[in-house]
């Protein structure tokens, strides 16, 4: 007993935890010769982590549901209305600056409107089986393996 009350004692000096952040982001798919294009974003240079590449999408808002959260973040990041389809894979991440993320990724394979680059530094359709030419965030190093292998969709 008193063992587990001086550990709890101990830990109460550590900085406070960061809280986890919950984030979603969408595998926007387009049919083509010989797989399949996914459309990868770029970070801007004076954004953390700036220019590598990630999947649109960002933070669930209270209140929202996954898909909710994710069809707005396409609204505003792309201008499109999008149709959130099935969730592929989960992932947590523990950045080096402590911050922990929770990352759902969603297929999309419909969706309405014009894509528009509103926010990022660069946007492109890439081939499933190319996306490991890219320089991905840490968190989407697993799934971006996977899709192009082939093992995921
Ligand atoms: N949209 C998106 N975010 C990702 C991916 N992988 C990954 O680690 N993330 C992280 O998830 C968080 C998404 O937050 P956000 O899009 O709302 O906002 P942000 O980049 O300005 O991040 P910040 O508010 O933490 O500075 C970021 O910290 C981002 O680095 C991904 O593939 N897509």
């Amino acid at each position: 007993m008193k063992d587990s009350i001086r550990k709890l004692d101990e830990r109460s000096d550590a900085p406070p935890l960061k809280p986890l952040r919950l984030v979603v982001a969408a595998l926007i798919l387009r049919p083509a010769e010989p797989v399949a294009e996914v459309l990868i974003c770029q970070r801007k240079p004076d954004q953390p982590m700036s220019l590598k590449w990630e999947f649109p999408g960002g933070k669930i808002e209270a209140g929202e549901t996954s898909e909710e959260a994710l069809a707005r973040e396409l609204q505003e990041e792309l201008g499109i209305t999008a149709t959130i389809g099935r969730k592929v894979a989960r992932v947590r991440h523990k950045y080096r600056n402590g911050g922990a993320i929770d990352l759902q990724f969603f297929v999309v394979d419909e969706f309405s409107g014009q894509l528009e680059n509103r926010i990022f530094n660069d946007m492109r359709w890439s081939p499933l089986t190319a996306l490991m030419e890219y320089d991905f965030l840490a968190a989407d190093l697993g799934l971006i393996k996977d899709l192009s292998e082939g093992k995921l969709l």
